[in-house]
């Protein structure tokens, strides 16, 4: 669920964008922006934005009149240095993308790509082929200069061959910036415009949500419609098309749940309020399944924090408990959920989270969280609850069993790794060792949501195969079981956890460290383990990816290995098409 940005004519405010933006993706940062000589600059690697960035200093006075951003979760591929975005290519035009979504025929794709269109594919990344796709649907019209009409074209093209969830913005070098949606609206994308700053005219912003442009002084926005693209030359209005028909207004129903800030308003619905409404209908969950006597023994209702904290203050109010903050969360230690291994996932609910004893003490207490999805947070947190004092301890979760992995830009691959896969919530209870586990259910969290959309609420509907097995476009056969072996949690152990925790602990040999990099498992005796895929990745080691185009003076020299440091660092090389230190 990563974060995406673009901005033209504006005073290039992607950096500042990025980090209103970085609860939604904590695996890698870029930038990219575009200059009048129709130069791209760039700045990315793996790392929180804060430190591929080094707190600005890297991307302070970005050159050119657009720009674009992006924070990575990955849901396909790996985590290597080689697929943080924007992601570049040089024909035709030189076009660079930022990319929120998964693709789910991306084995189609890159089978086109490779036969068909002749375009090579340097990572396993879905955003590449997507953006590959786009760039060879432009090559079709076979001019020299494009307008904005050969763009919609070729994206109408484009939405023949993909299927998934997308919300995608693009920049053409020394031409205009692009925007466009999925047709079901699945992954979101608002643009906001402003009078600009440096003159005539009005600044325009993209992004994933709309506290990005709140907090950057847009003041008019408008969601870009399922099916819907917009172009937006360097001084010239936005052109609007609808590039695929609208199958269906079906925004992601997680966005509200738990990955949107609840400062946003997403597809005209405010996830605050959503998550109030939650709460009151979880309430009422609650009072049916524990019924008056067990009501009557809880003495406090908690949040987890932070997402669930909405919820739980209007969990409080409907059952007339007291709203207790009994766990301090540290404001260093980011998301856990969205860690790439479990392991570091285990490790951040205990750093991120701290009960204070008197709180607990002899207490009955119901935590409310946002929802349990593979149960390590409930799990930790209610063995805390008890270390820390509780008598009884309940739980309850505003989001309804998460049964069935999720497709669209969420990494939840196997249904096995799902606490609720096979477990009804007797079973789940007994997992988390809570004394009860209530759950909302789907119609009355479809409602919570539903209710609040300028649309009509009661045909709103939602994106929610996670909880029932039902994905509003087509799946194809076999994609679940594709998924499972590229992506499942067995896969991943193997190929995140062992070379990148032998690289965080400092223990890895030079091979382990190469391999960890590029998210390629490696046997005792340091062999490479075959891909799913097969292909084998570039080595960051021995040169600079060239995933991205032309890379930066001097960087293909095989000499200039990052440090281990470097590495543990996470924050990679500077893989710059023009390095931004360089810029004339
Ligand atoms: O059952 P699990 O697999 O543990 O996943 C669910 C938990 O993960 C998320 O918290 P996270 O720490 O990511 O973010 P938050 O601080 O926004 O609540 C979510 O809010 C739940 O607490
Ligand atoms: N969470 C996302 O939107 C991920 C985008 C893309 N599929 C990637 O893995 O980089
Ligand atoms: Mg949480």
């Amino acid at each position: 669920m990563c974060g995406i940005i673009a901005v033209i004519h504006a005073d290039l405010e992607v950096h500042e964008a990025l980090y209103l933006l970085q609860h939604r993706g904590q695996d890698a940062a870029g930038i990219v922006s575009g200059d009048s000589r129709g130069r791209f600059h760039q700045c990315k690697g793996n790392g929180m934005a804060s430190r591929v960035f080094q707190d600005g200093a890297r991307v302070a006075d970005l050159p050119g009149f657009m720009g674009l951003g992006h924070l990575r979760y990955p849901t396909a591929g790996s985590s290597a240095n080689s697929e943080a975005q924007p992601f570049y290519v040089n024909s035709p035009y030189g076009i660079a993308m930022s990319h929120n979504g998964n693709l789910i025929n991306a084995p189609a794709l890159r089978e086109h790509l490779d036969k068909e269109a002749h375009r090579h594919i340097n990572t396993e990344s879905d955003s590449e082929l997507m953006l590959n796709i786009f760039a060879n649907e432009l090559n079709v019209t076979g001019k020299a200069r494009i307008n904005a009409n050969d763009c919609f074209a070729a994206l109408e093209r484009m939405y023949k061959r993909c299927v998934g969830g997308w919300a995608c913005v693009a920049m053409l070098a020394g031409f205009g910036l692009i925007g466009f949606r999925d047709p079901y609206g699945i992954r979101p994308l608002v643009l906001g415009s402003k009078p600009s700053e440096c003159g005539t005219g009005k600044d325009y912003m993209m992004a994933s949500e709309s506290v990005a442009l709140v907090q950057c002084g847009y003041k008019t926005f408008q969601d870009i419609l399922p099916g819907q693209a917009v172009f937006i030359e360097k001084g010239e209005e936005p052109v609007f098309s609808q590039v695929h028909p609208l199958l269906k207004y079906t925004p992601d129903i997680f966005e509200y749940v738990y990955f949107a800030r609840p400062d946003s308003v997403i597809d005209g619905i405010d996830v605050d309020e959503s998550r109030r409404n939650m709460g009151f209908t979880l309430a009422e969950a609650i009072k049916a399944q524990l019924g008056p006597e067990k009501l009557a023994e809880i003495d406090v209702v908690m949040p987890i924090p932070e997402t669930s904290i909405t919820s739980a203050i209007c969990v409080a109010e409907a059952l007339d408990k007291p709203y207790v903050q009994g766990f301090v969360k540290n404001r260093y230690i980011f998301r856990t959920f969205i860690m790439p291994s479990q392991k570091l996932r285990q490790k951040g609910v205990r750093a991120k989270l701290n009960p204070m004893p008197k709180k607990f003490k002899d207490k009955n207490v119901l935590l409310v969280d946002d929802s349990i999805v593979r149960g390590t947070t409930s799990r930790e947190i209610v063995l805390m609850t008890r270390e820390a004092g509780a008598k009884k301890v309940y739980f309850a979760s505003c989001a309804p069993p998460i049964t069935n992995a999720h497709i669209y830009g969420i990494d939840l691959a196997s249904s096995s790794e799902l606490i609720a896969h096979h477990r009804d919530s007797t079973a789940i209870a007994k997992h988390i060792g809570a004394d009860d586990v209530v759950y909302q259910n789907l119609e009355d969290l479809i409602r919570a949501c539903a209710s609040l959309s300028p649309r009509n609420p009661a045909e709103q509907e939602f994106e929610v195969g996670v909880f029932c097995g039902k994905y509003v476009t087509p799946v194809d056969d076999g994609y679940f079981e594709h998924l499972e072996k590229v992506r499942g949690e067995s896969k991943k152990k193997k190929v995140v956890e062992k070379a990148r925790e032998a690289v965080m602990h400092g223990v890895a040999d030079q091979k382990q460290i190469r391999m960890a990099a590029k998210g390629v498992e490696v046997d005792q005796h340091g062999n490479v383990i075959p891909t799913a895929s097969g292909s084998p990745e570039w080595d960051p080691l021995n040169s600079t990816s060239l995933t991205n185009g032309t890379a930066k003076a001097g960087s293909l020299d095989s000499s200039r290995r990052p440090s281990l440091e470097e590495l543990r660092s996470g924050s990679g090389q500077d893989i710059s098409l023009h390095n931004l230190n360089d810029h004339p």
